[in-house]
């Protein structure tokens, strides 16, 4: 099969290793610590650091205005974040900001990478689990060069079920968000957790650590790569009320069946949120 994108791949993975190298190195130092949305949706100067650091070396390598490039901290300051047919990165630099914050061991750094709209390519590198995830559409997934494979249970009550309950604080959104875990928590499954990254979340669902990790909340940032590396590894994804996965709603479930998706589906209480393509942006 062509690998039109092999070289892009390649160079996605070195600079998803640099990337998580800075990040260590940061963690050991002084961590200025910001807030963007609300008081508990964090942002560091390593963030924003990290990104540019990415951005700065694709357009090195492949040139400036040739790809399109979708960053967190770039949409935070007012960059477009609009998916086109162009080639266009889609990057989160710390997924995890505050755990990265708080010292908690589960940081990753993640770049998509679309074409026409379609995901080509996804790495998501768990750094202080010096964990690089990759994959290529049509060829598989692996961590650290070995393949993954998505669980193989069918039965809910034999699953563990990650979800998170992001940085919105507002009572109507966490008790649907709460209410939504103590319904599946009670079917009863074996457990609920959260890495508190999306990328790492839908890892583990790619690896077969866990059967399925929802979310409304997330950004497209957070799960396009994750959702290469999902599919690659025999997963499904799909929008949290069982329709087509759409990478801009910020909602999305991902799991190893549709058996176990639908399941979950029907104990999800869905809250509205602001699609990725509709944010504001910069005049
Ligand atoms: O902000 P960040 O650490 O890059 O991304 C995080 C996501 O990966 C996570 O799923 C969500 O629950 C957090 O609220 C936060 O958005
Ligand atoms: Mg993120």
């Amino acid at each position: 099969m062509e690998d039109p994108w092999k070289r892009e791949f390649e160079f996605a993975v070195e600079v998803a290793r640099k990337a998580g190298a800075e990040i260590r190195k940061a963690g050991e130092s002084e961590i200025r610590v910001m807030t963007k949305s609300c008081t508990v949706d964090l942002v560091t100067k390593t963030d924003e650091r990290v990104e540019k650091i990415i951005i700065g070396s694709l357009k090195e390598e492949f040139g400036e205005g040739t790809h399109c490039f979708i960053g967190e901290e770039s949409v935070a300051k007012g960059e477009a974040c609009v998916l086109t047919d162009k080639p266009t990165w889609i990057i989160d630099p710390v997924d995890g900001t505050t755990n990265f914050v708080h010292g908690f061991p589960f940081v990753a750094v993640s770049i998509g990478f679309a074409v026409n709209k379609e995901l080509e390519f996804g790495v998501v590198y768990s750094c202080l689990e010096d964990k690089m995830y990759k994959a290529q559409k049509g060829k598989g997934a692996f961590c650290n060069d070995e393949p993954i494979q998505v669980s193989d249970v069918q039965d809910i009550k034999k699953s563990i079920i990650i979800s998170e309950h992001g940085v919105d604080r507002s009572p109507e959104k966490v008790t649907k968000i709460f209410s939504t875990m103590q319904k599946i928590l009670c079917i009863p499954v074996h457990g609920l957790r959260g890495s508190g990254t999306a990328a790492t979340n839908m890892c583990l669902v790619a690896c077969g650590a866990v059967e399925a990790f929802f979310e409304i909340g997330i950004h497209c940032w957070d799960i396009a790569a994750g959702a290469v590396i999902v599919k690659e590894a025999g997963g499904l994804l799909l929008d949290v009320n069982g329709g087509p996965f759409d990478l801009m709603s910020r909602r999305m479930v991902s799991a190893n069946s549709d058996t176990i998706a639908q399941r979950i589906i029907k104990e999800i209480e869905i809250f509205p949120v602001v699609r990725d393509d509709a944010l504001v942006q910069k005049k």
